[in-house]
C-alpha cells in the first residue's frame, strides 16, 4: 500500500463474505417486518450528505463477530508490515436504496480525528455498469476524474482516511457494504470524533 490506498476484488474470504451478506439480509428483512412502514433503519441526519442507511456491528451476533476477529488480525498485519499504529476499528453495515448516495468527503481531517485508515468491503453480486453505485476515491482534493470502484461481492478498498476524498455514487439498485475504521489509540488526542 505505497500509494496510500489499494483495491482488491474478491479479496474477503468467501466464507465470511457469504456469512456477511447472509447476516445483512437477514437483519434488512426482519427490520422491514419490525417497521412495518418505512425502512425502519438508523438514518443519518445530514441528507444533504449522505442518505445511506447504517448499523453499527457490535460483535453481539455470530457474524459480526467473524468479522471483527477477521479484522483484528489485519491489524496485526498491517501494524507488522506498513507500521500504521492501528489501536481500534468501529464499522457498521450500510444499505443504500436506489438514488442513495454520499457525497465528496473526507472521512478524517488532518489533526481532527484519530481515523487513520478506512476499510469497505461490498456484499453485491453481478453488479453491471449500468447499476451506477460506484465509489469514486479521489487522489487529492484536486483531482476531480478519480478512480472508479464497482462494489462488488467481496471487494475490499483500503485508504488512508485523511489522504482521499470519495463519494459514493447514487445507484440503481440496492447496494450493500460494510464500511469501517481503524483508529490510533484515543489517549494520544483529546479531539472529538468527527460527527457519525
Ligand atoms: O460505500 C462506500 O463505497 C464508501 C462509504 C463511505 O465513504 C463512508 O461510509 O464513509
Ligand atoms: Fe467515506
Amino acid at each position: 500500500m505505497n500509494t496510500g490506498y489499494s483495491i482488491i476484488p474478491t479479496a474477503l474470504p468467501a466464507w465470511l463474505t457469504d456469512t456477511l451478506f447472509t447476516h445483512q439480509q437477514l437483519m434488512e428483512a426482519s427490520k422491514f417486518k419490525n417497521a412495518g412502514v418505512g425502512r425502519g433503519k438508523q438514518y443519518l441526519k445530514n441528507e444533504f450528505v449522505r442518505t445511506d442507511a447504517i448499523s453499527w456491528i457490535t460483535g453481539e451476533t455470530k457474524a459480526g463477530k467473524a468479522w471483527l476477529s477477521w479484522v483484528a488480525d489485519l491489524q496485526v498485519y498491517l501494524n507488522r508490515r506498513l507500521f500504521l499504529g492501528l489501536f481500534s476499528f468501529e464499522s457498521h453495515f450500510a444499505h443504500y436504496s436506489p438514488g442513495d448516495y454520499y457525497k465528496r468527503h473526507y472521512d478524517a481531517f488532518k489533526g481532527e480525528s484519530n481515523r487513520v485508515l478506512s476499510l469497505i468491503v461490498y456484499f453485491n453480486s453481478n453488479w453491471l455498469a449500468s447499476d451506477g453505485g460506484e465509489l469514486v476515491l479521489y487522489q487529492d482534493q484536486y483531482d476531480q476524474t478519480g478512480i472508479k470502484v464497482v462494489p462488488l461481492m467481496g471487494t475490499i478498498v483500503a485508504f488512508l482516511s485523511e489522504e482521499f476524498p470519495h463519494e459514493v455514487l447514487a445507484a440503481n439498485r440496492d447496494r450493500y457494504s460494510i464500511a469501517g475504521w481503524f483508529r490510533l489509540n484515543t489517549s494520544m488526542t483529546d479531539r472529538v470524533d468527527p460527527p457519525r
